[in-house]
């Protein structure tokens, strides 16, 4: 794709976001100076139920967090809030340094647990729908920008393709170019592959880590899944039960491509369980 398409539907983003380098352990908030995603003392109830209480979480540019934590601890609240979704919470939280309830969140993409795609449509004009408000899908630069993307997730000759006709693993990977069309400053991604067969599963997450490394997207993973979340991401957040804050953070730091069956990788996937009580 040309940088003449990308400066066409690419929207702009705050000045001065630096990558920073995660330390780790148990300090989500220092991890980084100058964080494309801060979350300070994130506060959300519902009525009666206390949500989340008081998450510190600071993200760098193009790092890959995975957040896990037992059910009901307030991880899609998390996600809802970062997202924009949830506009009434405690706390600040900003993307790019711009707080999402001042448009920060429109720099935010957002890939859900099930596919979410228009029936009627096509894989073309499915992840066109991810395309900035302002830019007409039919022109030159978008609809070079949506096939490059449809390219990206490995989905060439299938354009024109309707949902009934792909596999969930690829109606999973018309998401992920739907949540890229906006060129968001973080990808979020709610539980993607939780509802693939095994095999499926580890493919889409072998290619979600090309996507990540070919564009250079920082991406928040929510997962139950702990061996996903060891495997994926250069930090692992744990959060603790309900309400949901940061009980411990483990850096995972094994060079890529891993081994699944790697020592180092499944002495961590132990220590995330451990901090999960598991
Ligand atoms: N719209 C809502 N109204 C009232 N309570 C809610 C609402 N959404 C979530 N909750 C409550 O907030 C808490 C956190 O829910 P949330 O869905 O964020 O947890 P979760 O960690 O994503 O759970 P799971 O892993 O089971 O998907 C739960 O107690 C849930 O019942």
């Amino acid at each position: 794709m040309s940088s003449d398409a990308d400066a066409d539907v690419t929207p702009s983003s705050a000045d001065g976001v630096d990558a920073a380098t995660p330390t780790g352990e148990a300090d989500p908030d220092s991890s980084t100076a100058d964080p494309v995603l801060a979350v300070d003392d994130l506060r959300k109830r519902y009525d009666d139920t206390v949500a989340l209480d008081g998450v510190d979480l600071a993200v760098a540019d193009e790092e890959f967090v995975a957040v896990v934590g037992p059910s009901g601890c307030g991880k899609s609240t998390l996600l809802r809030v970062l997202s924009g979704l949830e506009a009434e919470f405690g706390g600040r939280v900003a993307v790019d340094g711009t707080d999402v309830r001042d448009g920060g969140s429109d720099a935010v993409g957002m890939v859900f647990q099930e596919p979410r795609l228009l029936d009627w449509a096509d894989v073309r004009e499915n992840v066109a729908v991810g395309l900035p408000s302002d830019v007409d899908p039919a022109s030159p630069p978008a609809r070079e920008r949506v096939d490059d993307l449809i390219e990206t997730v490995g989905l060439d000759g299938f354009a024109e393709s309707r949902p009934d006709e792909l596999s969930g693993g690829m109606a999973q990977r018309v998401s992920l170019a739907r949540g890229l069309a906006y060129d968001p400053s973080v990808l979020l991604l709610d539980e993607p592959f939780s509802a693939l067969d095994r095999l499926t599963k580890a493919d889409q997450q072998d290619h979600l880590l090309d996507v990540w490394e070919e564009r250079g997207t920082t991406v928040v993973l929510v997962t139950h899944d702990v061996e996903e979340a060891v495997y994926l991401a250069d930090r692992v957040v744990v959060l603790s039960g309900q309400p949901g804050t940061v009980a411990s953070v483990v850096d995972v730091d094994i060079d890529r491509p891993r081994d699944r069956a790697d020592a180092d990788l499944v002495a961590l996937r132990r220590e995330v369980t451990d901090a999960l009580g598991r």
